[in-house]
């Protein structure tokens, strides 16, 4: 088999180790204790678990966003682990990340326009700036918004228009991976379904490798192809969404299941055009 896009294998965070502490030095707290992961090109894995699991710890460890203790990263063939920030650089285009709340990774004070042609200048994606404003301008179609807010400020947009600018700058940028961190969860149901499916189609046009972190099950069991259910820093359970959502193995799996009912977003949803009638 052929190795996967992205890799992670034996990862150990530990935040605020060795820091000073009345004279001596701090333990520190180690939120994943050798977590194995593996992404293939073009698949979509689900990271669920309770707040404080460990989820958006591994999702920015997998980019190489907190230092890892031990354990080792691997992208596109090679181990990323220990490459400096000057390495890593022409990389990050390649591994985009989608967050939470759009109005914190929105510059307010930049318009649209720049939030949306700056990356694209920056990673020598367009040579003049005419040609970065109509790639900006046509990825605002693709994601069903008007052209005129080019000229608008993130404020100005609802919540559902800022998250498909989010993922517009994220797919401008032509990854070939991108961590979705809870990027619905400030969304009502109907706008949760339509960012998806944009996500959805946009990830198959691109053959996009994606993790989705969400402590929403029937968000993973909507997008994702398999599941990886974290428990205090442990992987207790992985595979299939079908397999994991019907037949968990593990206690800790049935438990979240019976949490969160199932399913807040009906998975046929994703198949219908925003407004289609149910
Ligand atoms: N920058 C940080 N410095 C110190 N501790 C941190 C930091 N970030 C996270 N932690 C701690 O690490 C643990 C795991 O946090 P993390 O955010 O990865 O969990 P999560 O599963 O994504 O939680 P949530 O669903 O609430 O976002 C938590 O105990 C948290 O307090």
């Amino acid at each position: 088999m052929s190795e996967p896009l992205l890799s992670a294998t034996g990862i150990k965070v530990t935040y605020g180790a060795g820091a000073r502490l009345f004279g001596g030095r701090k333990p520190g707290n180690t939120v994943l204790h050798g977590v194995d992961v593996e992404i293939a090109a073009g698949e979509t894995i689900g990271i669920v678990g309770e707040s404080g699991s460990g989820k958006t710890t591994l999702g920015r460890a997998l980019l190489r966003l907190v230092d890892v203790e031990d354990g080792r990263i691997r992208f596109d063939g090679r181990d990323i682990t220990d490459l400096a920030d000057a390495e890593m650089r022409p990389l990050r285009r390649r591994m985009q990340m989608i967050f939470q709340d759009p109005m914190a990774s929105l510059n307010p004070r930049h318009s649209i326009g720049r939030i949306l042609t700056e990356p694209l200048m920056l990673h020598g994606l367009a040579g003049t700036r005419e040609e970065a404003r109509s790639q900006a301008a046509a990825m605002l179609q693709r994601v069903s918004l008007p052209a005129e807010l080019l000229q608008r400020s993130p404020h100005e947009l609802s919540g559902g228009q800022r998250q498909r600018i989010g993922i517009a700058r994220a797919a401008l940028l032509k990854p070939d991976f991108v961590l979705a961190d809870e990027i619905v969860s400030g969304l009502d149901v109907s706008t949760q379904a339509q960012v998806l499916n944009l996500l959805k189609d946009l990830s198959r046009e691109m053959g996009l490798a994606m993790a989705f972190i969400s402590h929403d099950l029937s968000v993973i069991r909507a997008v994702c192809d398999r599941v990886y259910v974290l428990q205090f820093g442990r992987i207790v359970e992985h595979g299939p969404c079908a397999a994991v959502f019907d037949e968990p193995k593990s206690a800790y799996t049935r438990t979240l299941l019976d949490a969160i009912p199932l399913p807040e977003i009906d998975p046929g949803w994703l198949d219908r055009e925003p407004g289609e009638a149910a």
